[in-house]
């Protein structure tokens, strides 16, 4: 998961794009980078680290034009630290290209190898993204019939990319001298949303971002979500237009977005965040009222920040105290997108604090979204107990992740994943807890899809070991294993 904006203005769009990478900053914190286009001309800035320290002025005034692009990365492929990983990518045939990407591809090896042996294209790093531009390009090229470039072969292009390429991938380019292209694979696994405003010359701007609280706070009409398989072109003057470029599409979103990356006030493929969740702890409450006896929890507490929702409403529905005991620095950031466990394992202890007057003597049921690698529940329960609680029971709002994501979150490794290969009871006794109780695959897809009809499935690959796109596996798997590189 990583944050991408792309903005087609009647104004300089750097600010905005700066402004909306800050909004988007709790998808990535790894890297980031903006690019404008200014008459042919790209300008272009990335650094590692986030968007607030990574930027200076002297930077910004460089970003000139009125269509642009930026993106706050999480590494899936590749590596974090790396800068030339960082997007957006640049390649300077045909015409001039500049893309960022959020997701995954699964056939990395093919295309690298069709890259070298039939294209005779050149890569410099073992970024995904750089793959996906290079297809691009070598897609608009081999359409190219005279000097310039029209809309239909534009769009074939893409359509021909969507035939290369398997995995995830919501993406944005800048083309030289064209405009903005985005576009979303046929699952439409990671999000993309449309929006437009009235500039104050009356000309159409226009935003595509990958979450929709970006749009509301740059003023933007939400129009609609990017379709799966559909490409959007639009013209530095606004005009734009677009075309279903896949033969086969179905919009599958990844459950994770609901449970952890997404922020709550963002409604993804038509489903608020914020409610999902609060239907996940509804939901919770209903296993929890069936395993426990009544009496036997005293307060229900929510792990900051991603787990609030599911709790208050746990709390409610169960007719018990929601209570705040842990407390959390906000200048830390998110742990489970960090690269490296041991800054992860750091980083709980720094951002959390367990106050004891909440704690001592309580039987505490804590709430949080997910167990992933269990680095912030088992440290989180060490310090209820540290702080005086007498019993303590932990609560998933997602189900137990058991096999890699290989969609744009990065949990590659089974051997990492604490539920992966062990029982409820070793689970339990691994995170050191007195109770633990999991979400339902089905009380999740209840959750998340209730309350309305637009999907009907979701990309759920980590709890079921289902992968819809790309051919996904045991040689897959273990080939990700063995490559990991953060
Ligand atoms: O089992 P783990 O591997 O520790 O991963 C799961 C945890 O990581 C996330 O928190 P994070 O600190 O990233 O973000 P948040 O502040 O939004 O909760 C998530 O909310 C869980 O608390
Ligand atoms: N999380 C993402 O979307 C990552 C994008 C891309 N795969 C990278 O590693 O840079
Ligand atoms: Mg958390």
């Amino acid at each position: 998961m990583c944050g991408i904006v792309g903005i087609v203005s009647s104004e300089p769009v750097n600010q905005q794009i700066y402004d909306s990478l800050l909004l988007l900053q709790h998808r990535g914190q790894d890297s980031t980078g903006i690019a404008t286009l200014e008459g042919d001309f790209f300008h272009m800035v990335k650094a590692r680290g986030q968007v607030r320290e990574a930027y200076r002025t002297r930077d910004m005034r460089q970003l000139a034009g009125t269509v642009g692009l930026g993106h706050v990365r999480y590494a899936t492929r590749g590596n974090a630290a790396r800068e030339e990983e960082a997007q957006p990518f640049y390649v300077g045939a045909p015409y001039g290209i500049i893309l960022v990407h959020n997701g995954n591809l699964t056939n990395t090896r093919e295309l690298t190898a069709e890259l070298y042996n039939v294209d005779r294209r050149h890569l410099n790093t073992h970024s995904d993204t750089e793959l996906l531009l290079n297809v691009l390009a070598n897609e608009l090229q081999a359409g190219i019939a005279g000097l310039s470039l029209d809309e239909d072969q534009i769009f074939d292009a893409v359509t021909r990319v969507y035939e290369r390429v398997e995995g995830s991938y919501a993406s944005i380019a800048l083309i030289a001298g064209y405009g903005l292209l985005a576009f979303r694979d046929p699952f439409g696994i990671r999000p993309l949303v449309l929006g437009k405003r009235s500039g104050a010359n009356g000309q159409d701007e226009w935003i595509v971002a990958s979450e929709s609280l970006v749009l509301e706070s740059g003023g933007y009409e939400i129009v609609r979500d990017v379709r799966p398989g559909e490409a959007i072109l639009i013209t530095p003057d606004g005009a734009m237009t677009s075309r279903q470029c896949s033969t086969t599409s179905e919009l599958v979103p990844c459950a994770f977005e609901y449970i952890y990356l997404a922020r709550p006030d963002s409604v993804l493929s038509g489903i608020s965040v914020y409610d999902a969740r609060l239907r996940l702890g509804e939901s919770l409450a209903e296993t929890v009222a069936q395993e426990i006896p009544t009496g036997d929890i005293d307060v229900v507490m929510p792990i900051p920040d991603s787990g609030r929702p599911s709790a208050m409403q746990m709390a409610q529905k169960l007719g018990i105290p929601y209570r705040e005991g842990f407390f959390k620095n906000h200048y830390v950031g998110r742990t489970f997108i960090m690269p490296g466990q041991a800054v992860r394992k750091r980083s709980v202890r720094q951002k959390l604090n367990a106050m004891s007057t909440e704690f001592a003597g309580k039987n505490v049921l804590l709430v949080d979204d997910s167990i992933v690698r269990g680095t912030t529940s088992k440290e989180i329960i060490e310090m209820a107990r540290a702080a005086g609680a007498a019993s303590v029971t932990f609560a998933s709002a997602a189900p137990p992740v058991l096999f890699p994501h290989v969609y744009g979150i990065n949990m590659p490794t089974r051997s990492e994943l604490i539920a992966h290969d062990r029982t409820n009871s070793e689970i339990n006794a691994a995170m050191g807890s007195d109770r633990l109780v999991y979400q339902t695959v089905d009380g999740m897809n209840r959750a998340i899809l209730g309350g309305q009809s637009a999907v009907t499935r979701l990309e759920q690959s980590c709890f079921t070991g289902e992968y819809i796109a790309g051919n996904v596996d045991a040689e897959y798997l273990a080939w990700v294993e063995a490559t990991q590189e953060s």
